[in-house]
């Protein structure tokens, strides 16, 4: 395992860890597969799915000599992250108007968001480095995340929040699990400068996703739907875009699957970004080479209120490797597609709902075709986003697809029997 540059191919040891090359870019985790026996660990990673009582049935560490294999045992932690469901549903096939989608509920996860794949990972790493002050800046699942695992290994998270435009749930959960969290005016692209500038200084080991353990982590979750679909994956891979971590790890992890011969294809990637916060959309669509911060990122999917994505250039590797394409989705898109997910049993919160969104609007313009099949990732549990729900279901704005008021009745049979 060696540090890379994705900008000047620059290359570290791992034991001089950082966040970004001397020439400012962005570090990736160069693996070195080449003594990996694909056919050996394959049957591995089946012995581990049935073994519950080991850290290995964890849905990241299941496979570990992909991910970290230096890691020594004693390092290792893990709350089962991981193990998500994987759901075809034909209500939502047919409001997208598609053959099939699988949804990939990574709201299941111990903190009720994808963001657990990659942090149990990153948090793992510090440990082994002795560390025990963790930092992010955060919409709230990734200070979720990192709140969570901080306690569970007894350390202390110190959490950077946006004051504006994100949702208390996740606040209140980061609270609940012992993080110190700073709330501060500006964005998500705003904390992360500031960390990027001080974390030294302040001796904190930085969990956002320009850690690249981080990277390495999140890459479990095409893993783990490519063993689930017996290593045979869709045409379609839809992934909500943020900060672009998601899609980063998602095409890393395709490469991975593909260089060692687990997969023969590789499917196509679509990201969805919401229309007030799509900077990358905005630059793959004008075919432009140079990212263009959106200075006031705004969208009902809170989680996706990032206007100026670190990973961008990782997220435009990956649409280069798999001929991907994005598309921007506006907020009542977003909460009608949430409505139909949520009333199929599955649920999420909105920016997950994005990618069905995302996936009905390239459905209907024809750029995916009705006979191809897609994996949605559903990034965040439906109940991190409660006020977003009270305003949908409660406040049944004229564009909600299922105006759902409240039944007020008194308790009488006459009037239940007639609802
Ligand atoms: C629930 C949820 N979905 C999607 C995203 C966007 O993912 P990414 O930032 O990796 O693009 C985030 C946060 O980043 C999130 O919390
Ligand atoms: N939505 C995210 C923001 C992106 O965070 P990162 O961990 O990818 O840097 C959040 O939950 O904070």
């Amino acid at each position: 395992m060696q540090l890379h540059c994705i900008d000047c191919d620059s290359r570290y040891s791992i034991s001089d860890f950082k966040y970004a090359c001397s020439c400012g870019g962005l570090l990736e985790i160069e693996q070195d597969f080449k003594f990996l026996d694909s056919e050996y660990l394959k049957r591995k990673f089946e012995q581990r799915l049935s073994d519950r009582m080991t850290p290995y049935a964890s849905g990241v560490w299941r496979y570990k000599e992909l991910i970290f294999p230096e890691l020594e045992d004693r390092f290792l932690i893990t709350k089962n992250e991981g193990n998500t469901g994987l759901y075809d549903i034909e209500r939502v096939n047919q409001y997208v108007g598609i053959k099939k989608i699988w949804l990939k509920s990574q709201s299941e996860n111990p903190s009720g968001s994808f963001k657990d794949n990659g942090m149990v990972v990153a948090v793992s790493h510090g440990k082994s480095l002795g560390l025990d002050k963790f930092t992010c800046t955060s919409t709230g699942n990734t200070s979720s995340s990192l709140a969570m695992y901080s306690s569970l290994t007894n350390s202390q998270s110190y959490v950077f929040v946006p004051d504006k435009n994100i949702s208390l749930n996740k606040v209140l959960q980061t609270i609940s699990y012992g993080a110190k969290v700073i709330a501060f005016e500006g964005t998500y692209d705003q904390g992360i400068d500031f960390l990027e500038k001080y974390s030294g200084e302040l001796g904190l080991y930085i969990c956002n996703s320009i850690n690249p353990f981080r990277i390495e982590g999140q890459k479990s979750i095409i893993y783990e739907i490519a063993q689930y679909l017996r290593w045979e994956l869709p045409d379609w891979i839809v992934v909500p875009g943020g900060a672009l971590s998601n899609v980063s790890a998602l095409g890393k992890g395709l490469g991975d699957l593909y260089e060692l011969g687990f997969i023969n294809r590789l499917p196509r990637v679509a990201v969805v970004q919401a229309e007030g916060a799509s900077p990358f959309h905005q630059m793959i669509s004008k075919n432009k080479n140079e990212l263009q911060p959106e200075l006031q990122p705004k969208t009902v999917a809170s989680a996706l209120n990032i206007g100026n994505p670190p990973s961008w250039k990782k997220a435009r590797n990956t649409l280069n490797a798999t001929n991907g394409i994005t598309v921007s989705v506006t907020d009542d898109e977003i909460l009608n597609a949430k409505a139909v997910i949520d009333q199929s049993g599955i649920g999420c919160e909105p920016a997950s709902a994005s990618t069905v969104a995302g996936l009905k609007k390239l459905c209907e313009s024809g750029q995916i075709h009705r006979d191809e099949t897609a994996v949605c990732i559903l990034t965040g549990n439906l109940l991190k986003d409660t006020e977003v729900l009270r305003q949908y279901h409660l406040e049944c704005t004229e564009n909600s697809l299922f105006a759902n008021p409240l039944i007020k009745s008194k308790l009488n049979i006459e009037s239940i029997k007639h609802l």
